[in-house]
């Protein structure tokens, strides 16, 4: 386990133990059931966090899941299955997870509203259901019994809580594992998450299953608690009113889980003490849910930031470490790397790329250039995997990659930067770089870092400048050490002096990585410095190719390029 993920379990770990010493031992019994009820919001919130605060997807039928969880425990109860709660919680967890992996299949194709639409469908699907049908035991009042060592009121809170913490500390080192990242990585930019070798549909699919068996644990231990169940426990507004909750707080922090719960638990009993009608919560929570939308930024958010003002972090130095720690380079064999020929894209009736071919040489840094809208950014589009359709072939190392995925292009040897930053804000920098290259040692990454100027790896990505997070951009692509590395436009927004250290860097990237490079720029200084070859591309057509001494001084580059007319240039 990773340093700071033993730093923040450890943080989780010690608060239950001194919130929860003070609640079981301290504060009379009704006020410990409803702690305990907390809890199990909290656990059905962390299951909504994952899939709707890191994913970035709406899920609009949680409590259905929870209620799978629950009538699984009901029925394992009625049927005297051996184990006891802890192990049909458990059981009722996994029974979820179907359904999970099942809803999230529409999530593969929809976003937004559409997804809404699906989930809350199943929602009162899930609702219609339960409408026929009674819980195991509702008739009979059999009761769930809880385990006997946490029997009391007391005693169960203390057996929520250990589940609280063991699932809060689970998803924590989840999340700064290679899954967690591409979550995240996927919440802000599936492109950029694909282009990492990321698959999207195994990244929502684990987040939907995983989210389920939290969320159906969430339903085994309410009937626990509550002994009995009624389908009401598990109805479409309370998965509404926990997604707005979710939302409000932002549930996949720990805290803002357990501050969900308390608004969930809470509001209810003073409305109740005030006589007022509990509906109120719900607005209440619809309003705070829209506010956080509209600023983008929870409730756990608005904390953290406040703490950091407060406690402001020790300014995190660049990373430091010797060349002799960067990862070996791959030894590829010489020929060329990439060969493209006659690329033809169209964009309706837009002809972007018009029979382009183009090689680049294993070992090599080649340079595409050309006025705005000549087709570069088309190019690395469909090199790397990101068009639907295009004429002409595309080889990696002799093999052709039509019809392949930008994903399994990514994992082939193809890695490309973006002209704009796509780095999830919310990973760490050395969580960035093991999201872009699997199985990199700590020195490598600070080598890697250290290589190109960047922050220590603990530094979030979030406090990076926008110059630095193109170098890191830079970074996760050589990390993983492809045949191809695509950088379209590193250079933009960096100083002249930035800009001579990154052409550097670029020249080392063959020797020291074993990747080839294709880039593409507009400083033409850079160009010259770090390219072997040039391509010059106008208005989709190849119009010279060859070492830049002599490309970038034709007639016609310079026309197109720099808009000097043959004549001028002449005289
Ligand atoms: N999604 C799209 N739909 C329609 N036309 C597009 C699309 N993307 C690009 N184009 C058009 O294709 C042509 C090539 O655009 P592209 O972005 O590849 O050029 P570029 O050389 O990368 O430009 P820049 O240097 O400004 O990034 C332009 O005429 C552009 O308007």
């Amino acid at each position: 386990m990773k340093r700071a993920s033993i730093r923040a379990s450890l943080i989780i770990v010690i608060a239950a133990i001194i919130l929860g010493g003070v609640i079981a031992g301290l504060l009379q019994s009704y006020w410990v059931f409803l702690a305990t009820s907390v809890l199990i919001t909290g656990v059905a919130l962390q299951s909504l966090g994952l899939v709707a605060g890191r994913t970035g997807m709406i899920a609009l039928c949680q409590m259905s899941f929870a209620g799978v969880g629950a009538w699984t425990v009901g029925y394992l109860n009625l049927a005297e299955a051996p184990g006891g709660l802890p192990v049909w919680i458990l059981i009722g967890g996994l029974a979820a997870v179907p359904l999970g992996v099942a809803i999230g299949l529409p999530a593969l194709r929809l976003r937004g509203i559409n997804l809404a639409i699906v989930t809350l469908s199943f929602a009162t699907a899930f609702d219609t259901i339960l409408a026929t049908m009674t819980y195991p035991g509702q008739t009979d009042f059999l009761q769930v019994p809880r385990p006997a060592l946490f029997d009391s009121d007391e005693g169960y809170f203390v057996f929520v809580l250990l589940l609280y913490v063991a699932i809060a500390v689970a998803l924590e080192v989840l999340s700064r594992s290679r899954l967690g990242a591409s979550w995240l990585a996927v919440r802000h930019s599936e492109r950029a998450a694909a282009a990492h070798g990321v698959s999207i549909a195994t990244a929502k699919l684990s987040a939907f299953a995983i989210s389920a068996f939290t969320a159906g644990i969430s339903g085994g231990l309410l009937a626990g608690y509550l002994g009995t169940l009624v389908s009401e426990n598990f109805s479409m507004m309370q998965s509404l009113s926990l997604y707005a909750v979710a939302v409000m707080t932002g549930a996949h922090f720990a805290e803002g889980a357990i501050i969900g719960g308390l608004l969930v638990v809470m509001f209810p009993e003073i409305l109740r003490r005030l006589d007022l009608p509990q509906d109120i919560g719900n607005v209440l929570f619809a309003i705070g849910a829209t506010q956080a939308l509209s600023t983008g930024e929870t409730m756990s958010e608005t904390f953290r930031r406040q703490l950091r003002r407060l406690m402001p972090a020790r300014v995190k130095a660049a990373a430091s470490a010797p060349a002799s720690d960067l990862p070996a380079a791959v030894v590829r064999p010489a020929g060329p790397a990439l060969s493209i020929e006659k690329l033809t894209v169209r964009y309706g009736s837009v002809v972007a790329l018009d029979s382009v071919s183009l090689t680049v040489a294993a070992g090599t840094v080649a340079g595409l250039i050309g006025p705005n809208g000549a087709g570069k950014s088309t190019f690395i589009d469909a090199v790397a995997g990101f068009l639907s359709s295009y004429e002409g072939s595309i080889r990696l190392d002799g093999k052709r990659l039509e019809g392949m995925p930008a994903h399994l292009r990514a994992r082939e040897g193809v890695r490309r930067t973006w002209q704009t930053n796509r780095i999830a804000p919310e990973l760490t920098v050395g969580g960035y770089l093991a999201l872009a290259a699997k199985g990199l040692s700590e020195s490598e990454t600070r080598a890697i870092l250290s290589w190109l100027d960047c922050p220590d790896p603990e530094t979030l990505v979030v406090s990076v400048d926008a110059g630095t997070r193109r170098l890191l951009d830079v970074a996760g692509v050589v990390a993983a050490r492809p045949a191809v590395v695509l950088l379209d436009e590193p250079a933009a927004g960096q100083s002249h002096e930035e800009t001579l250290r990154l052409g550097q860097r670029i020249a080392e990237i063959p020797k020291l990585f074993g990747s080839a490079v294709l880039l593409v720029e507009h400083d033409m200084d850079l160009v010259r410095a770090v390219c072997s070859e040039v391509t010059v591309l106008d208005f989709g057509r190849v119009i010279a190719s060859g070492p830049p001494a002599k490309v970038l001084d034709q007639g016609p580059v310079k026309k197109a390029y720099l808009g000097i007319e043959e004549e001028s240039v002449a005289a």
